[in-house]
């Protein structure tokens, strides 16, 4: 795929460097019950296909003292930016148009900001604003028939507690009762579960399990999900990855007609939807496929009632969902297989974008309700959010960073370096693939702390700063008098970066080079990853040579965003890159 024009100093990927310039640089698992087979007429697992099987294949730069909020700006002309190109520009605020599959955001001339963007006066953005670290998303977990149900899906969300530190929660279902019994609130899921008769309490064969990261709604316990609500016929109970793009507008609508919302959350719309269905008398499964099919955007959600367990990823399979087995054979479901690992399942297979997985009394049955699209994997499950150890959307993800690392070399090399230093925890892998590419040896250079876990990195830039000396320390013996190259995975504020830079001019480097395995991000993600605002991504408003200028380095190099789709190969255009490229498949409804 052809690189944008570097207009701005090859945002695209590439690399900057400082003057004087340095060179560019289970086989089948029977399951309890009946059917295997999809039901659906389009169903990918085929008409006799057994159902399980193996799956196919913070920039928040610290302000200086007195210019917390000042206007915005940029680089001008002459950034000495390497090879690499400019992305697309998102729109300017939440656009309101609909539903567009791959269409670019509109773009300024030359690919400056559109129009509406904020003025720029040739320097580098400074924004105090508040704002987390990045890793931030949800992870749910499920599973039906299992006699420590509860117990299950305690481990998997352990497993899964890097996709979000805000809340948790299980909800669990036995047969005959007459509600489901939940236990939910604000903290990690050691904090939220520390009381082991709160998890003993949830008795019953089924469960499901949620972390929750806000990406719509307030971080409050009201919306720490699954959230629960009472029908008619019986209580549900939904666990949703991802992010409604249509919510506002859909609660206004249910609102107009009588419904109350009891959180902030766009997942409650769910629930009110399928509360309001024409199916409403009917069986969970058309209620549930009634009330997806009106949702756009991005969910890997879980809905559990008294007599069965939902499973339904969204047709463009934003985010990941996976089956497994555990030893019994009973099912259970995660969004990452790193969960099914900890618990003892073996992994199956992924659930197929827009398939729609129930698991009751009869057995599990597959079906595709919705109308196909293509897929839109999120490409940043592979970067950053994902475990290493886990398989996602049939790849490793741990492989897939290595190569990003190898790729890495091989586009933004260091001639003369000395030493290849991680940026832990994330650019651990990368960094091993770029030393192993390029033959210079890899070192801990920079050791990370076990005790500081990001319930200790609150949304205040004072304390943000100090989060990065608390979390990371250099060790010197390495560094001292080196040229090194700084691996991470990603630069999202910069705040890291900036701060990694000065780490090591401390311990003595002589050169500090670092090496961006993913192109500059440079929009706001609309899918259920907690990006800020774009005006807050460093990437959006600053060139590479203004980023490399910020963080102080030697050089800076991206992974561009062309070798991003080689590596994809075929399967390129089936991943969303939304925040590097700008295009979106879907955009936000107001
Ligand atoms: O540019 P910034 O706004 O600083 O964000 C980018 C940093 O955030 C992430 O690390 P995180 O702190 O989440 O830790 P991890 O690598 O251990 O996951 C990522 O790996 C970068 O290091
Ligand atoms: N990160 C997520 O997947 C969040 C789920 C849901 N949108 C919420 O904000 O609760």
């Amino acid at each position: 795929m052809a690189a944008p024009p570097p207009t701005r100093g090859g945002r695209g990927g590439g690399a900057a460097a400082a003057p004087p310039p340095t060179p560019p640089t289970v086989g089948f698992v029977p399951l309890p019950g009946g059917a295997l087979a999809p039901r659906g007429a389009a169903s990918s697992g085929g008409g006799g296909r057994a159902l399980l099987r193996r799956p196919r294949r913070s920039l928040r730069p610290p302000a200086p003292a007195a210019a917390a909020r000042r206007p915005v700006r940029r680089a001008g002309a002459g950034a000495t930016a390497a090879a690499g190109g400019g992305a697309p520009r998102t729109p300017p605020g939440a656009p309101s148009a609909g539903i567009t599959d791959g269409a670019a955001a509109p773009t300024g001339a030359g690919g400056a900001p559109a129009a509406g963007a904020p003025p720029t006066d040739g320097g580098i953005l400074i924004d105090a604003a508040g704002g987390d670290h990045l890793r931030e998303e949800c992870g749910v977990v499920g599973v039906w028939g299992d006699a420590a149900a509860a117990a299950t899906c305690y481990y998997g969300l352990h497993a899964l507690q890097h996709r979000g530190q805000e809340g948790a929660g299980i909800v669990t279902s036995a047969p005959d009762a007459g509600e489901l019994l939940e236990h939910k609130g604000l903290g990690l899921v050691s904090e939220v579960f520390g009381n082991v008769a709160d998890l003993e309490r949830l008795t019953g064969t089924a469960a499901i399990g949620h972390n929750r990261y806000s990406t719509a709604g307030a971080k409050s316990v009201r919306n720490v999900q699954p959230l629960v609500a009472t029908f008619r016929d019986g209580p549900v109970s939904v666990a949703h990855n991802g992010n409604l793009t249509n919510a506002p507008r859909l609660r206004v609508e249910l609102e107009l007609r009588g419904s109350i919302f009891h959180t902030s959350s766009d997942t409650e719309v769910i629930l009110h939807l399928m509360a309001t269905s024409v199916s409403s008398a009917g069986e969970l499964s058309r209620r549930v496929a009634d009330a997806l099919g009106r949702v756009e955007g991005a969910y890997s959600v879980l809905i559990l009632s008294r007599d069965a367990l939902v499973a339904v990823r969204d047709p463009r399979g934003f985010r990941p969902l996976v089956l497994g087995a555990l030893p019994s054979g009973a099912p259970m479901l995660a969004s990452e297989s790193c969960a099914l690992d900890l618990a003892g399942a073996a992994l199956v297979r992924e659930v197929e974008p827009g398939e729609m997985l129930v698991l009751s009394a009869a057995g599990v049955t597959s079906d595709f309700p919705f109308a196909r699209a293509r897929r839109r994997a999120c490409v940043f499950e592979h970067i950053y959010f994902s475990k290493p150890s886990s398989v996602v959307f049939g790849r490793s993800v741990y492989a897939s960073r290595v190569r990003f690392g190898e790729l890495l070399a091989a586009t933004a090399g260091v001639p003369a370096a000395d030493v290849v230093v991680p940026v832990p925890e994330s650019g651990v892998p990368a960094a091993l693939g770029f030393s192993a590419a390029s033959g210079v040896p890899f070192q801990q250079g920079i050791l990370r702390s076990h005790y500081v876990g990001r319930t200790f990195i609150q949304p205040s830039q004072g304390v943000r700063d100090i989060g990065v000396k608390l979390k990371l320390a250099p060790v010197r013996s390495v560094i001292a008098g080196k040229v090194v190259v700084a691996v991470d995975d990603s630069i999202v504020r910069g705040t890291t970066s900036k701060k990694i830079v000065r780490m090591l001019r401390d311990a003595g480097a002589t050169e500090v080079h670092m090496r961006i395995a993913c192109p500059p991000i440079v929009g706001s993600c609309y899918y259920g990853v907690d990006t800020p605002d774009r005006e807050s991504l460093i990437s959006y408003r600053n060139d590479v040579e203004a980023t490399r200028a910020y963080i102080g380095a030697d050089s800076l190099g991206f992974l561009p965003l062309d070798g991003l789709h080689d590596f994809l190969g075929e399967e390129a255009d089936t991943f969303c890159d939304a925040c590097f490229s700008g295009n979106y498949p879907i955009l936000p409804v107001e």
